[in-house]
């Protein structure tokens, strides 16, 4: 696909850069000086100017930990504060009062699914305004000239300052208004900007080369090769663990010796050796496991590697999304920016969401948020929805929902329109899902409470496009949980993307590739690992020939997935996927993938169930002789006549009873084993009751209707106790362990007499 208008005009939208922020605010606060020499008066947005940027000059945000007490081991121990790093610590830095919002609960686990399942994702958000005909890559192509023009003119907004007067934010939120000459006035400014942050840049990278041949001045006696591994040595033989400054000093010379082995090497010492200390040091340094640390390291070169655990330090800028199901960005800034926050678009790829620096408020209890017309949402979240772009009137699965920051950006795109089944497996997080759907005032939402491997296809298929934003390890939202460093263990890692393998499939096959709208799966995870991302969507490509990677319309932001990694080779359209980072484009680390089913699941396959993370192709008798360790294929695509038409009263084809009824009772089969528990001493009791009922139930029918009639009731009733059975069974699901599944969901009525689908 091509690229879009909006992109060939404006570029790749650019990364949340705190330089650039703390530099557009330095710069406007001595213009605001300046004026307010001049005698004006300031707003009251800007009433305690002084106070504010004291308290921003001590609050430590953006990409450094340097010249932060870092604690290891109980002890606490300043760490090295570079040049560059001290320069930061003096330039405003976004703060705001810890959000009180449902909606950051964020590891990437879903209750029902991992360990840890209390601890869980947090919301997410996006606008998509940009949202376009659910073609593929057409998000930014789609929308038309006044959305361009909109877009430039928040886009110019940007530049502006919180202290300046004649209410400056107003022109930055002016969507529609605003004059060529305006318009030309902020791209001189922005010209003038960008030129004053190249110089920024430059500046800091020699103070970053300066700060390096001072370290190696200090540790390089010979003035040559550094001997760090003496240190090392004497550390263990004085029998004291390393301070963090001497840590620190040791991670940067190992990086500069890694860059250059050839002169600055120790001859005894290979790279190997060099790659072994620096992983020591980033666990000790940082306190990750070091499992988890080699994983990612292995990400990255060794310099990046540095940057990314750095960047994990810090926390990401707190960013709200406009509902514009309530409000609009515009007005909601000014509402935002009367009570005293200081904010601004977030960029130019998203129009509702705004980045927040400064808050005098409680940002989870303005009355704005109580009334809908934000959630607090982490930037990357917005993307796997744009990716998704759901289309008004469309079928929408969003098969890991809660708590909705997903949801109920899907659902204002839809404009409140068609219908977006929210599951998720967890029970309570199904409640804070609920809770934001009324806040934000959805209602074209149905919540249900399955684990989605179970319940889709089977109950439910046909969906127009399905986003599966999976419960993950989290290592992409590690500044927000950082118990990920050491709880993630060996066995996460198998565990873990063998779940995703197993919801990705089941989103592939309750896709309806005959959709005309659409026909989309967006995979996505706040995670960075290969495991958890291209290594699950290559399994399920293997699996699925029916589905082709397409691209995610989400432009040049991000980087491409991976094409290799360790040996491993991908598909080469992975490129077409895309990585965020908290070091490249200061968001949470995430993971988007978009597919498109071309056709129905392939008959015969029966490997919706991965076995113990290898790939299993049986065949349906493969699948019997094993047991029932893995479970049917039901591809429930619309079928279609010979001329391609859908019958008028079940688009979903024929349906048959007893095979579901059987398919339903392994999946119950198989929940009882996986939960420990014998299926047949449990399903054995429920089964005598139910016998029970179909011995009572003919003998009534016959006393007033006759034998012949007996008979027929007897066929009947039995059909009825079978549902019963189901039913019953259903009502006994207990998944996982802190997942009920909720039988009084709509989902789960709707589903049960739904087989012949909503279309
Ligand atoms: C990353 S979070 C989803 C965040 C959500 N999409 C949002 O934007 O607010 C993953 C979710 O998956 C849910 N989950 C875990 N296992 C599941 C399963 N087998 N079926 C359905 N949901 C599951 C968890 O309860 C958790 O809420």
């Amino acid at each position: 696909m091509g690229v879009g208008r909006r992109m060939k005009k404006q570029g790749p939208p650019p990364p949340l850069d705190e330089a650039t922020i703390s530099m557009i605010k330095k710069r406007k606060a001595a213009e605001a000086d300046a004026k307010a020499e001049g005698g004006k008066k300031r707003r009251k947005a800007e009433v305690e100017p002084a106070q504010g940027n004291k308290k921003l000059k001590t609050k430590v945000n953006g990409a450094a930990v340097n010249g932060k007490e870092k604690k290891l081991n109980g002890a606490s121990v300043p760490a090295k504060v570079s040049k560059a790093e001290k320069k930061k610590k003096t330039v405003q830095k976004p703060i705001v009062p810890e959000p009180e919002s449902e909606d950051e609960d964020d590891d990437g686990w879903g209750s029902g699914s991992a360990p840890d399942l209390d601890d869980l994702m947090a919301d997410e958000f996006g606008d998509l305004d940009g949202v376009s005909d659910g073609s593929e890559n057409s998000m930014l192509e789609k929308d038309d000239d006044d959305e361009d023009d909109n877009v430039e003119k928040f886009d110019e907004g940007s530049v502006f300052d919180s202290d300046e007067e004649d209410h400056p934010r107003e022109k930055m939120f002016s969507d529609d208004d605003e004059s060529d000459a305006e318009e030309k006035l902020t791209a001189a400014n922005i010209e003038g900007l960008s030129r004053k942050l190249d110089e920024q840049r430059e500046l800091e990278e020699e103070e970053a080369r300066q700060e390096m041949q001072d370290s190696a001045m200090q540790t390089n006696i010979a003035g040559e090769r550094p001997d760090i591994f003496g240190d090392v040595d004497s550390a263990a033989k004085a029998g004291v663990a390393p301070s963090m400054q001497l840590l620190r000093t040791r991670i940067t010379d190992t990086l500069r010796v890694l860059g250059d082995m050839k002169s600055l090497g120790q001859p005894d010492k290979s790279r190997a050796d060099y790659m072994q200390l620096l992983l020591d040091d980033f666990c000790t340094y940082y306190g990750y496991n070091s499992h988890l640390a080699e994983k990612l390291m292995s990400l990255f070169t060794p310099m990046e590697a540095f940057a990314f655990f750095e960047a994990n330090e810090a926390p990401r800028p707190v960013v709200i999304r406009t509902n514009t199901l309530r409000t609009n960005r515009r007005t909601l800034a000014q509402a935002l920016i009367n009570r005293g926050v200081v904010l601004e678009p977030v960029g130019k790829w998203s129009k509702v969401g705004l980045q927040v620096f400064e808050s005098a408020v409680p940002l989870g209890a303005t009355p704005e948020y109580l009334a809908g017309h934000y959630i607090l949402q982490a930037a990357s979240s917005f993307l796997p929805v744009m990716a998704l772009a759901p289309q008004p009137g469309e079928r929408i699965l969003d098969m890991a929902s809660a708590p909705g920051g997903k949801t109920t950006y899907i659902s204002a795109l839809m404009r409140n329109t068609g219908v977006v089944l929210a599951n998720d497996a967890s029970k309570p997080r199904a409640k804070g899902l609920i809770g934001n759907i009324h806040r934000l005032g959805c209602q074209n939402v149905i919540v249900c409470n399955y684990d989605a491997r179970e319940a889709f296809p089977k109950i439910l298929g046909g969906f127009d496009r399905i986003l599966l934003d999976a419960p993950c390890t989290g290592t992409g939202v590690i500044s927000k949980d950082p118990s990920v460093k050491t709880n993630k263990t060996e066995r996460d890692f198998l565990a873990i993307p063998h779940m995703q393998k197993q919801l990705l499939l089941a989103a592939i096959d309750s896709t309806d590739h005959h959709s005309k709208t659409g026909g989309y799966i967006v995979y996505s995870t706040c995670s960075v690992t290969v495991e958890e991302n291209e290594q699950v969507v290559q399994y399920v490509l293997r699996k699925r020939p029916n589905v082709k990677l397409v691209d995610t319309g989400l432009g040049s932001f991000g980087s491409e997935g991976f094409i290799s990694y360790m040996g491993k080779k991908f598909d080469e359209k992975m490129r077409l996927t895309r990585r965020y980072f908290p070091h490249r484009e200061n968001v949470d680390g995430f993971f988007v993938c978009k597919l498109k089913k071309t056709g129905p699941s392939p008959a015969g396959k029966t490997d919706n169930a991965v076995a113990n993370g290898a790939a299993t192709n049986g065949s349906k008798a493969d699948s019997t002789n094993a047991g029932e360790s893995e479970e049917e294929v039901i591809d429930k695509t619309p079928i279609t006549d010979e001329d391609g038409l859908l019958g008028e009263e079940d688009n979903f084809g024929p349906f048959n009873e007893d095979e579901d009824a059987e398919l339903i009772a392994r999946g119950e089969r198989n929940r009882l084993r996986r939960k420990g528990l014998n299926p047949k001493a449990v399903l054995g009791k429920q089964t005598k009751k139910a016998d029970k009922r179909d011995d009572q139930a003919p003998s009534a029918s016959a006393k007033e209707d006759g034998s012949a009639e007996e008979a027929k009731s007897t066929v009947k009733n039995s059909k009825k106790s079978k549902k019963e059975k189901e039913k019953n069974k259903t009502d006994s699901q207990p998944t996982q362990s802190n997942s009920e599944p909720s039988t009084s969901s709509p989902g789960s009525k709707k589903a049960k007499k739904g087989k012949k689908g909503p279309k």
